[in-house]
């Protein structure tokens, strides 16, 4: 049975379990359950925190798992990414009170507050910085400073709201560009129950990207619509009772997919429709 790792709250967990469940896969039904048991697809789930997700994973102990990309090389463990999941995106930065101007070198000799000690260390080490401590918080690291514990902080930058409230400005580049991955362990192969729960989690997260679109469109019109929609491979074409006129079907990505309906609009197609993937294979 594959054993899969997905985390148990935080930011993370909703979006995660909304996919495994478009995916076919059995939900929990109480937010406390650490373990759910689908026998129809045998999958056994383990729900964790996210911090020690890819501790599991790198381990061998667990087959695959849903974490962030920060989280993962935080804990220095040996996982490849399978699948980029599209949520839970964010930066790992710097950040100091905003009314003084702050640069990477000016961390030597001070204290930062964080909760991905690793992740900081690893990054002054190649830096050659020499910080007078890492202080490792659990959490609401933004408060730190004004309570004086520390004077720098590193810490996940999603909105930005967080860092704006307690008067804060990230500086430097980011350290860490993550998002949700689903994890399995590093040089180990796939084996083919792995490989098809990667595929129908990478169906449902592909479906979320892209819509279908299809329209009529003038005969004359095709060659420059279908510059617009070129599909993954190309659009499907296909006669209509009237020889003039020809409906088209392709995938594009969802973002701008209106602005897109627009330009087919404008060129001359009509009974332009776009409507939701659930799910798909390559
Ligand atoms: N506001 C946010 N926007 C985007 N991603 C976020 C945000 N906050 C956290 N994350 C991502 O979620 C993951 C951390 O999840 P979470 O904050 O739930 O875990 P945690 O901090 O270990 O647990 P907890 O917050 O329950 O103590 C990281 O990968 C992080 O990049
Ligand atoms: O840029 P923003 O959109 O404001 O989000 C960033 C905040 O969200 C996360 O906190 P979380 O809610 O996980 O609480 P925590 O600090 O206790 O981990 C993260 O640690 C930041 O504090
Ligand atoms: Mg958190």
């Amino acid at each position: 049975m594959l054993r899969v790792a997905v985390p148990n709250k935080g930011a993370l967990s909703e979006s995660a379990a909304t996919i495994l469940a478009e995916a076919g896969y059995r939900r929990r039904s109480d937010a406390k359950d650490l373990t759910v048991l689908d026998n129809a697809n045998d999958v056994e789930f383990f729900f964790l925190r996210p911090k020690d997700i890819a501790i599991y994973v790198g381990a061998g102990t667990l087959d695959l798992g849903i974490t962030g990309r920060d989280l993962a090389r935080d804990a220095g463990a040996t996982v490849d990414e399978q699948l980029s999941m599209g949520f839970g995106s964010s930066t790992f930065r710097y950040a100091a009170p905003a009314h003084a101007t702050w640069t990477i070198d000016d961390l030597a000799g001070k204290r930062i507050a964080t909760s991905y000690p690793n992740l900081v260390r690893e990054d002054l080490a190649a830096r050659g910085i020499e910080p007078e401590q890492i202080i490792r918080l659990d959490g609401a690291v933004e408060i730190s400073i004004q309570l004086g514990v520390a004077d720098v902080i590193a810490d996940v930058v999603g909105s930005g709201r967080t860092l704006r409230q307690h008067g804060l400005a990230a500086f430097g580049e980011s350290l860490c560009d993550s998002e949700a991955v689903l994890l399995s362990r590093s040089g180990a192969g796939l084996d083919k129950a792995a490989r098809q729960f990667v595929a129908r989690v990478q169906g449902v997260v592909f479906g979320q990207q892209y819509v279908m679109i299809d329209y009529d469109c003038p005969r004359s019109l095709l060659e420059q619509a279908s510059k617009l929609t070129p599909g993954l491979e190309s659009p499907t074409v296909a006669p209509m009772a009237d020889p003039d006129w020809v409906a088209v079907r392709a995938m594009v990505p969802r973002k701008n997919h209106q602005s897109l309906m627009d330009e087919l609009s404008e060129l001359g197609a009509k009974a332009i429709l776009a409507t939701d993937i659930r799910s798909c294979r390559f």
